[in-house]
């Protein structure tokens, strides 16, 4: 079980600049073996090209190490947050990608403007909001996790209805029922990104998509899940 999250957790990995959605060392997926409490993430600062299966960190979600020799990911205490807020996920990647990070940034929610986006995330696509000076001094990366997980409490969102957030000045982090649905809606969510900018240059007035084909692309691609904005 370990070893084979191991393997897709490092595959994960690889699809990251086999994508476009990192450059040099920056991002990271990690994935969850919810039987054993364990979690396996790329360790910090390992060029992809280089990345092996036995460089991968294993912790347990207290924040120990139980395997590897490298130093696990500097977002890892996010990571971990989100796995103890969304009981329900099983994989997460963190990315700096080009359009997802320029809606971060601009601390801008990325609105539900066409189908593509209705069929992956249920709405608009959150942006955190700014962490407090005192909250950066506690730590950056776990006051990030707490920060989304709060988002998504004042929201009221379903975590696998939203598979992503933005946090504002930083980038975005997504997830899925594991490492390798987390990477899909990485790149789906880069994409989306992408469209909404280009959507909003074509027609600064547009509106977002209506309800009733949100409701059906969704649910025709995942079924009966909890509505956005009710649990
Ligand atoms: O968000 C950041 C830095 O702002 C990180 O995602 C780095 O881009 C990658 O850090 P490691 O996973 O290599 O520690």
């Amino acid at each position: 079980m370990l070893e084979q999250l191991k393997k897709d957790v490092l595959e994960a990995n690889l699809q990251l600049p086999k994508h476009g959605l990192v450059t040099f060392t920056w991002g990271n997926v990690s994935g969850i073996d919810r039987e054993q409490g364990l979690v396996v993430i790329k360790p910090s600062g390992v060029p992809y090209e280089k990345l092996k299966v036995g460089d991968l960190v294993v912790l347990n979600l207290d924040g120990e190490i139980v395997e590897g020799t490298l130093r696990p990911s500097s977002d890892t205490p996010t990571h971990l947050a989100l796995y103890r807020g969304f009981s329900q996920i099983g994989g997460i990647v963190h990315t700096h990608s080009p359009w997802a990070t320029s809606w971060a940034q601009a601390h801008r929610p990325i609105p539900g403007l066409g189908t593509t986006h209705a069929d992956y995330f249920y709405g608009e696509i959150p942006i955190t909001r700014l962490l407090t000076q005192q909250e950066i001094m506690n730590g950056y990366e776990l006051e990030t996790g707490n920060v989304i997980i709060e988002t998504f409490e004042k929201l009221d969102l379903d975590p696998i209805a939203m598979p992503g957030v933005l946090v504002a000045s930083h980038a975005p982090f997504c997830w899925g029922k594991n490492a390798d649905e987390a990477v899909h809606n990485a790149v789906v969510l880069d994409e989306v990104a992408k469209m909404a900018f280009h959507t909003f240059q074509l027609n600064p007035q547009i509106d977002v998509i209506d309800q009733f084909l949100l409701d059906k692309h969704y649910l025709r691609k995942h079924g009966p899940v909890a509505y956005y904005g009710q649990k």
